[in-house]
C-alpha cells in the first residue's frame, strides 16, 4: 500500500495549479444519466472517486471515455439499474446516482452507503424527498429499491437539515419530474450551484440557484452539453493552509476566490496577507508564524467542515490558543490523536478541540481514516522535525490530484513510497 514520506522543508513558495472540484465533478458525472446525447465534462480531476464514478456509469451500461481531464458520457444504452455494494462502499457519493436513475428510467437499486469514519451519514433526506415526488422506496437486503410509474411528480420539499447530497439528488430528480418542485432549506454550497448550472446547460429550468429555496420546473428531456467543473475550493484551502503553517508565500492558480470567503477571512485573521484576482489567490505570511484562530464549521457560506482538520494543524503550530468546533459530522476529529502523537497540544471536549500552539511538531508514523484528516497530517509533516510517514493514503487519493508533485513544486518534501 502506498505511503507518503514528508520532511520539513521550510517555507512553501511558488505557484500551484488547482484542479477541478471533486465534490462538483461527482454529482455532475452522475447527472450524465439524465442527458440524451453526448455529455462532455472538462476540468475533471484525476482521482480515485472519479474513476469509481466512471465505473459506476459503465456498470449501468453507459459508454464512458476518460482522458486527461475530460470525461465523455453517452447514456443511450443504459440497461441496468443497480449500483452495487462493491462500488458504493468505496465512494459514498454513489448515492447521487439514485435521483438521476429514478427520474430518467423509473427504477434504481442502490446499495445503502452505510456509515463512514467521519459519521453515520444517513440518507433519510434523499429518500423522503424522492418519496414526496411519488417514488415507492423500500430498503431490503442492504439496497435502496426505488420505483416510480411514469414520471416523478413535482413536490414542495422542506428539508429539516441542510444536506449537500440530498439537495443534489433532489435537484437532479426534479429536473426531469412532471411539474414544479420547490426545495426549501436547500444547501447553498458552490458545488450545488455548479451542478445547477450544469443542469441548466442541459436544458433544466431552475431558479433560486445559490439561495436556500430552489424552484425547478421539470422538463420532458434534457440534452447533452459541454460543461467545465469549478475549481476545488478545498484543495485550494489545503495548499493555502500549508503555506500559512510553513510561513510561506504561494499563489493558487485556476482557483475561485468567490467560493471561499470564510476560509480566506480566517487566514487573514491568522495573519496572512491575501490578495486575489478573478482566478487566483495569493497568500503571503511575510515569514511570520500564524496566530491561532477560532473555527466553527457550518453549512455554506460559513466555514466548511472539509477545512476543519487543516485548520486544526494551523492552530497546533500557531501563536496562542484557539477552539475548533465541528457541527456537521459527529466523528470528524480522527486527526487529533495522530497530531498529538506528533507533539501537538490538543484536547477534545465533545465537539470542540482546544488547541494550544507549539513552535514545531516532531515527525512520526501516522495514519488517518478520512480524506481531510490525511491532508492535515501531510501539512503537519511539513513543520515537523524528522520524517513523517502518512499511511493509508488511499483516502488522500480519493480527493487530491497529484498531491506529492504539487507540494514538491512549492518546495515541500512530499514523496510517495510504493
Ligand atoms: C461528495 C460530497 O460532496 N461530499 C461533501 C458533502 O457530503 P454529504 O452530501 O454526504 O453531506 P451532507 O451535507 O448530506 O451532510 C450534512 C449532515 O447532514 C446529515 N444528513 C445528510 C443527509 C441525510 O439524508 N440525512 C442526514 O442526517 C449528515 O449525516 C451530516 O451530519 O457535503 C459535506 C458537508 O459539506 C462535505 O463534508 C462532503 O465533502
Ligand atoms: C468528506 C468528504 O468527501 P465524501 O463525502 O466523498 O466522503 C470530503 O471531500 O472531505
Amino acid at each position: 500500500m502506498d505511503k507518503l514520506k514528508i520532511q520539513a522543508s521550510g517555507a512553501l513558495a511558488g505557484d500551484v495549479v488547482i484542479s477541478g472540484a471533486k465534490n462538483a465533478a461527482l454529482p455532475i458525472l452522475m447527472a450524465g444519466v439524465l442527458a440524451e446525447g453526448e455529455f462532455v465534462v472538462t476540468n475533471v480531476p484525476q482521482l480515485k472517486d472519479v474513476d469509481t464514478s466512471c465505473k459506476l456509469l459503465q456498470c449501468l451500461g453507459a459508454r464512458v471515455e476518460q482522458q486527461d481531464g475530460t470525461v465523455r458520457i453517452d447514456c443511450a444504452d443504459i440497461n441496468h439499474f443497480v449500483a452495487p455494494y462493491e462500488l458504493v462502499k468505496t465512494m459514498r457519493a454513489s448515492i447521487l446516482i439514485l435521483g438521476p436513475l429514478l427520474a430518467r428510467y423509473g427504477k434504481a437499486d442502490v446499495s445503502l452507503p452505510g456509515g463512514c469514519a467521519i459519521g453515520a451519514r444517513p440518507v433519510n433526506l434523499h429518500l423522503q424527498g424522492l418519496e414526496q415526488m411519488g417514488a415507492k422506496i423500500e430498503v431490503k437486503e442492504g439496497y435502496i429499491k426505488a420505483r416510480v410509474d411514469g414520471r416523478l411528480k413535482g413536490a414542495h420539499i422542506f428539508m429539516d437539515m441542510v444536506s449537500v447530497g440530498a439537495t443534489e439528488n433532489l435537484l437532479m430528480a426534479a429536473a426531469l419530474a412532471d411539474g414544479e418542485t420547490v426545495i426549501e432549506n436547500a444547501a447553498r454550497e458552490p458545488e450545488v450551484i455548479d451542478l445547477a448550472h450544469c443542469l441548466q446547460a442541459m436544458g433544466a429550468k431552475i431558479s433560486g440557484i445559490g439561495t436556500a429555496t430552489l424552484k425547478i420546473t421539470g422538463v420532458e428531456k434534457l440534452s447533452g452539453c459541454h460543461y467545465r467543473v469549478m475549481p476545488d475550493r478545498i484543495e485550494t484551502g489545503t495548499f493555502l493552509v500549508a503555506a500559512a503553517v510553513t510561513r510561506g508565500s504561494i499563489r493558487c492558480l485556476s482557483a475561485d476566490p468567490g467560493s471561499m470567503e470564510a476560509v480566506l477571512a480566517k487566514l487573514e485573521d491568522a495573519g496572512a496577507e491575501i490578495s486575489t484576482g478573478p482566478d487566483w489567490i495569493a497568500l503571503d505570511m511575510k515569514g511570520q508564524r500564524p496566530k491561532a484562530v477560532n473555527i466553527k464549521t457550518a453549512p455554506y457560506p460559513a466555514f466548511p467542515t472539509d477545512m476543519q482538520a487543516q485548520f486544526c494543524v494551523l492552530n497546533s503550530l500557531a501563536e496562542g490558543s484557539a477552539n475548533v468546533t465541528e457541527t456537521i459530522f459527529e466523528n470528524r476529529f480522527m486527526h487529533v490523536p495522530e497530531l498529538m502523537r506528533m507533539g501537538a497540544d490538543m484536547e477534545l471536549e465533545g465537539h470542540t478541540c482546544i488547541i494550544h500552539g507549539v513552535e514545531r511538531l516532531s515527525g512520526a508514523q501516522v495514519m488517518a481514516t478520512d480524506l481531510r484528516a490525511s491532508a492535515s497530517l501531510v501539512i503537519a509533516g511539513l513543520m515537523a522535525d524528522g520524517v513523517t510517514i502518512v499511511d493509508r493514503i488511499y483516502h488522500l487519493d480519493r480527493g487530491y490530484e497529484h498531491i506529492e508533485s504539487k507540494f514538491s513544486g512549492l518546495g515541500g518534501s512530499v514523496e510517495r513510497i510504493r
